[in-house]
């Protein structure tokens, strides 16, 4: 089981510093938030990611152009059901395909852009309820580490964006390597310096 929640988290975590790079301008957004909520003088901490709705905003835009399982996992009809006018007999396997539904033009605008801020005026979210949106699936079978991988992803990026200057290294390939797992084509090789000092990254808070 928690195999499960390791590759997914650290793919999300890789697609959305990827797609910050080649966004310096959202990169400087995110970092000046988390300037002005929790400074350098400690870590992130869970209880400050509610007070940094641009950095949710991120995840939720990363989750919407790179699901990490873009068809979710396979699911089987239990009884002969109808969907959308189509008779679908019982034990047919089924996918369900969250990368397209991520980038279908009826339902998001500007949809290849990667633009955070299209979620900042928003109440759709990841955890099931929204079909636009889907990353963890929905229903009884939706992804059961749900709190815990959205509260990996958000603390990790936030240490990473807080607590290093992030340089690009040759140009960011953002193409995909299409699997169960959804991962960048190329692996992100990019260039950390730390901006905090060395003592902030032991966790024992200053402030
Ligand atoms: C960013 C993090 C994560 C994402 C995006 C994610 C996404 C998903 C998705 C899309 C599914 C399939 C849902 C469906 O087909 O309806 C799934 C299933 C699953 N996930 Fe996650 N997951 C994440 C983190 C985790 C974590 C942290 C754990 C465990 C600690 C975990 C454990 C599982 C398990 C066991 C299943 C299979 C559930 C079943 O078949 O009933 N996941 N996940």
């Amino acid at each position: 089981m928690f195999a499960a929640g390791i590759d997914t988290s650290t793919v999300t975590i890789e697609s959305a510093l990827a797609e910050l790079l080649v966004h310096p301008d959202i990169l400087q957004k995110a970092q000046n938030e988390l300037e002005a909520v929790v400074g350098s003088t400690r870590l992130v901490r869970e209880s400050d990611i509610p007070d940094l709705p641009y950095l949710i905003a991120i995840v939720k835009e990363t989750m919407r152009l790179h699901p990490v399982l873009p068809l979710m996992v396979p699911h089987t009809t239990m009884q002969d059901c109808e969907v959308s006018g189509y008779d679908i007999p019982r034990t047919t396997q089924a996918y369900v395909n969250v990368w397209a539904i991520g980038r279908d033009p009826t339902v998001w605008d500007d949809l290849l852009l990667f633009l955070p801020e299209r979620f900042l005026a928003s109440d759709l979210d990841v955890r099931g309820q929204h079909f636009e949106l889907l990353p963890f699936g929905s229903g009884r079978r939706a992804c059961p580490g749900l709190a815990l991988g959205l509260s990996n992803v958000h603390l990790m990026l936030a240490n990473l964006l807080n607590a290093f200057k992030w340089e690009k290294l040759g140009e960011v390939d953002l193409s995909e390597k299409f699997g169960i797992v959804m991962t960048l084509a190329s692996p992100l090789v990019a260039k950390a310096t730390l901006k905090v000092p060395t003592h902030v990254l032991d966790g024992k808070d200053s402030a």
